[in-house]
């Protein structure tokens, strides 16, 4: 099937979202949809499967022009959509996920389940999917939940598939096979739209590559490019993808873990007696495949999660001690791994999300009185410094695309006056120019002499800003070592092995090659 999207504007108040954008998607094909943050790539994505009326412009169908009033319309025409936050219950099982919401209905009007169990069956063969039917969807690992989401909409004929953002909750390896999955569909026929901000992706699968700036289309690029060639095409200036920083200059502030222990209510251990030591001037980077138990890390020493046993000092404070407001007004700075659940409050405009936990502090607030010019004075001043798109910092944060609403909450967290800065997957959904900012103002934190760890499952990303590294695996940590520590030793620590049986792991393998 030939897509083809005609010239489509769509206008939120003052801001054109999208602006008289072309894009063609040829059948059998993957295409790329590179743009920085807020270049109005899922508004597009939106009107595509009929969640947004466009204002102007046409979709065309194999040169036929279609209306969509809705999603339904949508999927009948042969669009899927895999969002990035997955739409699946997680008591159902496969079958019946892929079962609800259209019609197989058997007798007295019930699912049909065998016809869905016979579906994930078929589409999983055929695919290579490697799924069970009957398998509940909170049982499964992030990667095969997203793959019964594509299952979900082959199974209702989808001859384009959006993807958007697929691989940002992904391990490596889900990745890879995902990547495998897509070339695999590309290769019975099923045009894939790819939005994306890692350019590897790109090059890896990518026939064509539309780049969009500001809602509109600045034009092409080709899978051969490079890395940089891509990335400034995108933000439409050089950027530069290493992390620079000077040798660490350690201060007397520390932060200690020690013996930290933290259960889950059925008394499992998901932290389990982990000592760890950042000093004031120094990055430590928590690596280590999601679910290893960094979150719970986090959710201690924000406060959120009860210490079963052990103790974290701020500078001989006891910061265990201490309730998660006064944690955060004495100077922690903590940006939440899943922003839009625990970050930010959706109903509540930017800059009241920018100030959330400060606003009855000096200097938004005196006495019982809040000061709003104060407040919007900081707020513009972050807006700019973060390069938030917002059309006005009064507008809900929600109308915010995913990566300025990362923004919002990276500016409100870094620029409080900081002690210890705890950072889970900082750049998760940012353009590769936001990237690159981030970590630049990552660095500078840990130059002024604050403590500062960072929890990311991106190893290029780890590797960037560490001065040294834990790696974590079943709640424990497997090791901690230096940032130049080769990537297959890492690799294998993320597994659960060892440091020295790594190594010689690793070196076998190279003495093996020649
Ligand atoms: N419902 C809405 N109301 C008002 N503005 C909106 C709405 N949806 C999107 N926008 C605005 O439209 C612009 C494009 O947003 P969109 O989400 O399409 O960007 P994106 O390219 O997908 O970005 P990201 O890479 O950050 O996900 C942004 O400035 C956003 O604030």
């Amino acid at each position: 099937m030939k897509l083809e999207l005609s010239g489509i504007t769509k206008v939120f108040g003052p801001l054109v979202a999208n602006d008289h954008i072309d894009v063609v998607v040829e059948p059998g094909t993957i295409h790329a949809l590179l743009g920085e943050n807020g270049a109005g790539k899922s508004t597009l994505m939106n009107i595509l499967y009929g969640l947004y009326q466009p204002d102007e412009g046409q979709i065309l169908i194999d040169d036929k022009q279609v209306k969509f009033s809705g999603p339904g319309d949508a999927v009948a025409a042969g669009i899927g959509m895999v969002h990035q936050h997955f739409m699946l219950v997680p008591v159902f099982t496969v079958a019946e996920s892929v079962a609800l919401g259209y019609e197989p209905t058997g007798k007295a009007g019930s699912l049909d389940l065998a016809k869905a169990r016979e579906t994930v069956k078929r589409l999983s063969d055929r695919f290579g999917f490697d799924i069970d039917p009957d398998a509940y969807i909170e049982d499964l690992p992030v990667g095969a939940q997203q793959r019964v989401e594509i299952i979900k909409a082959l199974s209702r004929d989808a001859s384009v598939l959006i993807l958007d953002e697929p691989t940002a909750v992904l391990t490596p390896q889900e990745t890879d096979e995902l990547l495998e999955i897509m070339r695999q569909l590309r290769a019975q026929g099923t045009s894939i739209i790819l939005i994306t901000h890692k350019l590897r992706e790109v090059k890896a699968v990518a026939d064509q590559i539309t780049v969009i700036r500001r809602g509109k289309v600045v034009g092409t690029a080709s899978p051969q490019a490079s890395e940089t060639e891509l990335a400034s095409a995108m933000v439409g200036r050089e950027v530069d993808l290493t992390v620079r920083k000077d040798a660490p200059k350690l201060t007397d502030n520390l932060f200690q873990i020690k013996n930290l222990t933290v259960t889950s209510d059925n008394g499992q251990r998901l932290v389990d007696d982990v000592t760890l030591d950042v000093h004031g001037g120094e990055v430590l980077c928590i690596a280590g495949v999601q679910g290893n138990g960094q979150t719970e890390l986090t959710e201690a020493i924000l406060g959120s999660r009860q210490l079963a046993a052990g103790s974290l000092t701020l500078n001989g404070r006891d910061l265990g001690k201490l309730k998660i407001k006064d944690r955060l007004v004495s100077g922690l700075g903590f940006v939440p791994e899943d922003r839009s659940h625990d970050g930010m409050i959706a109903t509540f405009t930017i800059a009241e999300n920018m100030i959330l936990d400060q606003y009855d502090q000096e200097p938004f607030a005196k006495g019982i009185n809040m000061r709003p010019a104060v407040i919007n004075e900081h707020c513009e001043k972050l807006r700019e410094e973060f390069d938030v798109r917002v059309t006005s910092i009064h507008d809900r944060i929600s109308t915010l695309s995913g990566g300025n609403q990362q923004k919002a909450i990276l500016a409100r967290e870094i620029s409080k006056k900081l002690e210890l800065l705890v950072v889970s997957q900082p750049t998760r959904g940012l353009d590769v120019g936001s990237i690159e900012f981030v970590h630049s103002r990552i660095i500078s934190e840990r130059d002024e002499g604050i403590p500062v760890v960072v929890v990311s499952t991106e190893l290029d990303e780890v590797v960037g800003l560490a001065d040294k590294i834990a790696v974590m695996y079943h709640g424990r940590v497997v090791g901690v070592v230096p940032p130049n520590t080769p990537r297959d030793v890492l690799g294998l620590m993320m597994a659960g092995v060892p440091l020295d049986q790594a190594q010689a792991r690793v070196a076998n393998t190279q003495e093996e090659a020649k």
